[in-house]
């Protein structure tokens, strides 16, 4: 099969390199000059395990090429996959000017029946504006079918994801269309789930409002976990062992992050909102995303007492490890407010220091090495739980800080350990351990209680 892909980003990069491996011939298209020239030149423009590989690969065979001639690629392909952002607009909508970009330029170079496959996040109806935009920009009358084909990959797995897909959801009233996604997904081997175009534009926003909302339930039972003396660690491993609930999605944590579901859950609210439902459940999840970023903020005030000119290590500012995206990132959030309350930050990431530099310019230094980020610090802030985070060789640390004392965003360690190395640490919905060692802070004592 022919394939064009526009928008190569996370998802169009991955989902038009898969489709490559699979056989197909994909042409990968960008309006940004400088990824297209990079990645022409093996320059990866995203951290993502296993994928320069396989676009090497991939490239080498004549079966993967990028261009920024969208022209060219829409022309010479029978099925268009549209994979360009839908960030979040300021009432919360998602944003659909790069959609609508790419239907335009998709309707203007229409040369012959084509499939037209919408990958981005888009509210529901979408695919019916991107008919008819393709429909008013098409010389003639030019037959094309427009297919809603979301996208479930995870950052960090993407790879992984797309290979081994759980599900490809084909929302199209074609049954021409249909066949010929079938046939693009036959090598993945996965279970194809037929419906509308609405239908299959809800079940992503369903699926990202579902993960989010369990979440935050988990983020709310760990919060009175806290003030009851539990540990939302084995409540989660308690409730996950019921296969109905299911053991994932329950890490109790500083929240979430990421580029979609922040955005997801927003347009969402937004979409009941303006159909007539006030959607109060999935508005509870976001308020508590974002109370557990305040939260964890008061739980280091708490243990160091007044931040003013306190020194803290933050570890990690992707919003979660293997990527180096920082979109709406528990960092982005946590930095600000620390240095607000006169904190001073150094700042550890292995992957993600170009991109949060340009968010958060000189509101601390950046390190990506890990010891050096925590020497000399009053206490350490863990936000990402990377795999450097994890194998921290923790007598180390004990040394480098001023104090023993971190404060865990990820639950990465076990309090008795920490207990027995005489650590103060402090995480989330888990009983606190108090250090053995004196605290220099005007205050002491420590968060939880
Ligand atoms: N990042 C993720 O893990 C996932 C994202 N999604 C959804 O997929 C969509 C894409 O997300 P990402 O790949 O993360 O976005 P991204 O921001 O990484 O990439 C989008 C790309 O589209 C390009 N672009 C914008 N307008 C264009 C146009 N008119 N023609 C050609 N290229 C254009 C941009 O330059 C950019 O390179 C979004 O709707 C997102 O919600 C869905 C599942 C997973
Ligand atoms: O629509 C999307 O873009 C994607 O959004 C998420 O994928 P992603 O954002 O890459 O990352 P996740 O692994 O889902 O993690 C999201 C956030 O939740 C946090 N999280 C996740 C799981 C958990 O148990 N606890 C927890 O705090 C992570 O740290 C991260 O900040 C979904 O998992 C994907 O299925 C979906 O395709």
């Amino acid at each position: 099969m022919k394939i064009a892909v526009i928008g190569t980003g996370y998802v169009g990069l991955v989902t038009g390199t898969c489709f490559a491996e699979t056989g197909n011939r994909v042409i990968c298209c960008d309006i940004d000059e400088e990824k297209i020239e990079g990645l022409n030149l093996g320059r990866m423009p995203i951290y993502e395990p296993g994928l320069e590989t396989l676009v090497d690969k991939n490239t080498k065979q004549g079966r993967l090429r990028f261009t920024t001639n969208i022209k060219e690629a829409v022309r010479a392909s029978d099925v268009i996959f549209i994979a360009v952002g839908t960030p979040m607009s300021r009432t919360g909508n998602a944003d659909l000017s790069f959609v609508k970009e790419a239907a335009e330029t998709i309707g203007k170079h229409l040369n012959g029946y084509k499939i037209i496959v919408n990958k981005s996040t888009v509210p529901v109806g979408t695919g019916r504006l991107v008919a008819s935009i393709v429909r008013h920009h098409a010389k003639g009358n030019v037959a094309f079918d427009v297919v809603s084909n979301p996208e479930f990959l995870r950052e960090g797995e993407a790879v992984r994801d797309t290979m081994q897909m759980e599900r490809a959801v084909i929302g199209t009233d074609s049954s021409r269309a249909f066949e010929i996604m079938e046939e693009i997904h036959r090598p993945f081997r996965t279970k194809i789930i037929h419906t509308s175009i609405e239908t299959a534009e809800m079940i992503k926003y369903a699926a990202n409002a579902f993960l989010a909302t369990k979440l935050s339930f988990i983020n709310d039972i760990a919060l009175i976990c806290e003030r009851v003396g539990a540990d939302v660690d084995q409540v989660s491993e308690g409730i996950g062992a019921d296969s109905r609930i299911g053991k994932s999605f329950l890490q109790a944590g500083i929240g979430y992050g990421g580029s979609c579901f922040p955005k997801d859950t927003a347009a969402l609210h937004y979409l009941a909102k303006i159909n007539g439902f006030d959607f109060k459940m999935l508005e509870a999840a976001i308020e508590t995303n974002f109370r557990q970023r305040e939260d964890f903020v008061a739980k280091i005030e708490k243990t160091l007492g007044s931040l003013e000119g306190k020194v803290i290590s933050v570890l990690g500012l992707s919003f979660k490890p293997n990527t180096n995206d920082v979109r709406y990132a528990p960092s982005l959030d946590v930095i600000p407010m620390l240095r607000e309350k006169g904190a001073m930050v150094k700042a550890f990431d292995p992957a993600a220091i170009s991109r949060a530099k340009r968010q958060l310019g000189y509101q601390c230094s950046y390190t990506d090495d890990i010891y050096e980020a925590i020497q000399n610090t009053d206490a350490c802030a863990i936000l990402t739980d990377w795999d450097e985070v994890k194998s921290l060789d923790l007598n180390k640390v004990k040394n480098l800080l001023k104090e023993p004392v971190i404060i865990d965003g990820r639950n990465v360690f076990d309090l008795d350990v920490m207990a027995q190395l005489g650590f103060t640490y402090v995480s989330i919905g888990r009983p606190a351990v108090t250090g053995r060692v004196e605290m220099k802070s005007s205050r002491g004592g420590n968060a939880n209680g």
